[in-house]
């Protein structure tokens, strides 16, 4: 079985990341395998930037090739907020139902609307996108390579649905009229911003895999 690293903590990513290489049979192993890895400060202005950071930062301990994602979610009413700062939009210890709490609060004091209400009540508040940007570095060569995706959604005022993670519950796709976490994760996958960036990023991975660079 082929093995790829990813440079993650977060038991939602990795999820959706093992449902994707599954298909291709390679099996998926992140940081929470390797607990002994110190904390990656994720200080880049860029999403590419901490993707890069988190890549480099666990392939040069493992030496073997490493993906990382950096992700998050801007807000057009909130000019872009919370972006690279999406994870700690709530501060020390900030979990996904803190942070989307204070979403909705900054919202509601702003008084964003779209104007627009769906028929269960549920307000639209703002548009929205999600961000992802993958990066993928061999030690080897000592080389990146990088794919972003994004895909628009809108803020609900209301949480619909229990899939997914992070803000999933608040973002509405109006195109499927469901929230993001209404969807099973084959169809997260096909719309994503991670999907997205994914599927550009699969033929270099495979490539790589080819190479048995990866092979355990
Ligand atoms: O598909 C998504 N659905 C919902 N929320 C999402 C998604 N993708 C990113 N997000 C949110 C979660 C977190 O608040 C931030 C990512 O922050 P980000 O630093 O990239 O990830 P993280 O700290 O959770 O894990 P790690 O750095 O170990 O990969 O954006
Ligand atoms: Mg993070």
């Amino acid at each position: 079985m082929k093995t790829i690293v990813i440079a993650t903590k977060n038991s939602g990513k990795v999820k959706e990341f093992a449902h994707a290489f599954a298909k291709l049979g390679v099996d998926v192993k992140s940081l929470l395998d390797y607990p002994d890895i110190p904390d990656i400060p994720e200080d880049g202005s860029t999403f590419v930037e901490n993707a890069k950071i988190k890549a480099k930062a666990a392939a040069d301990i493992l030496n073997v090739p490493v993906l990382a994602d950096d992700s998050g979610l801007t807000v057009e009413a909130l000019d872009g907020a919370p972006g690279v700062y999406s994870a700690r939009y709530s501060g020390e210890g900030a979990t996904d139902e803190r942070n989307n709490s204070k979403l909705i609060t900054e919202l509601t004091a702003l008084g964003a609307s779209m104007n627009e209400e769906l028929s269960d009540g549920t307000q639209l508040l703002s548009a929205a996108q999600f961000r992802c940007a993958l990066a993928l570095y061999d030690p080897a060569s000592a080389e990146f390579i990088v794919a972003e995706g994004n895909v628009d959604g809108v803020i609900a005022d209301r949480p619909h649905g229990d899939g997914g993670f992070g803000y999933d519950p608040y973002f509405y796709v109006p195109a499927l009229g469901c929230s993001m976490a209404e969807l099973t994760k084959e169809e997260k996958g096909r719309i994503s911003h991670r999907g997205e960036a994914l599927r550009k990023l699969i033929p270099i991975v495979e490539q790589l895999l080819q190479d048995s660079a990866l092979e355990k």
